[in-house]
């Protein structure tokens, strides 16, 4: 399982979340990486951790202000993007023109999606893999493979009707290693989460627990 955690833009100190994630994914052995703020990823990166963008814009280098540039997260350590959050949608040409921009900067990507229609149509386009979130779920308590078990199957069966070769993650409410054991076991090759560990007090004992039952 891949454990993908986005810290957004939470109060948090992602170099502190970034050690704790190495440390974790090290001593478990699952691949674990943090997706910090822009303004962040070179301090993340520095600690080891596998260090992803929260987002690339459809641009290349030109004349683009205020745009994040793929190449640019890449020289600051990133080695892979989300891409279309439910918090920062992009259109389908955008998602497809970004995920050339991430290509060409080598950048792994996960197109996030709300429900198995829209992963059918991102997994079209062919990104690494697609992350399912039901946006109702997300920051809340109750895990999606629990609350809705049926939105990551369903989202499993259309990305492997489109292009198997489309790895299919879930989030929202992901936050303990029951929960990332239900996704598992509803066919998910990974999990997205951010605030069971971005808010959590002590978020070295969140990710132990999150991995606690791989
Ligand atoms: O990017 C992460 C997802 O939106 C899930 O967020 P959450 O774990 O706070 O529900």
């Amino acid at each position: 399982m891949f454990v993908l955690v986005n810290l957004k833009a939470y109060p948090c100190d992602p170099a502190a979340v970034a050690a704790a994630a190495r440390d974790v994914a090290e001593a478990s052995g699952v691949r674990i990486a943090v997706a910090p703020q822009a303004a962040h990823l070179d301090r993340v990166a520095a600690t080891g951790v596998e260090t992803w963008a929260q987002h690339v814009a459809p641009v290349e280098h030109g004349s683009h202000t205020g745009h994040t540039l793929a190449e640019a997260v890449a020289d600051a350590g990133a080695e892979g993007t989300l891409l279309n959050h439910s918090e920062h949608r992009l259109t389908l040409a955008d998602i497809d023109g970004a995920l050339d921009a991430a290509d060409r900067a080598d950048l792994e990507t996960v197109v996030c999606a709300n429900n198995p229609q829209q992963v059918g149509a991102v997994a079209a386009l062919a990104p690494d893999a697609v992350a399912v979130e039901p946006p109702e779920l997300i920051g809340g308590d109750v895990s999606v493979s629990t609350a809705d078990p049926g939105i990551v199957e369903g989202a499993v069966a259309a990305a492997e009707a489109v292009d198997p070769a489309v790895d299919v993650y879930c989030g929202a409410g992901v936050s303990t290693g029951e929960d990332l054991a239900a996704a598992g076991s509803l066919g998910a090759e990974g999990v997205l989460l951010a605030s069971g560990v971005a808010k959590a007090d002590d978020p070295r004992a969140a990710l132990e627990d999150l991995v606690s039952g791989v």
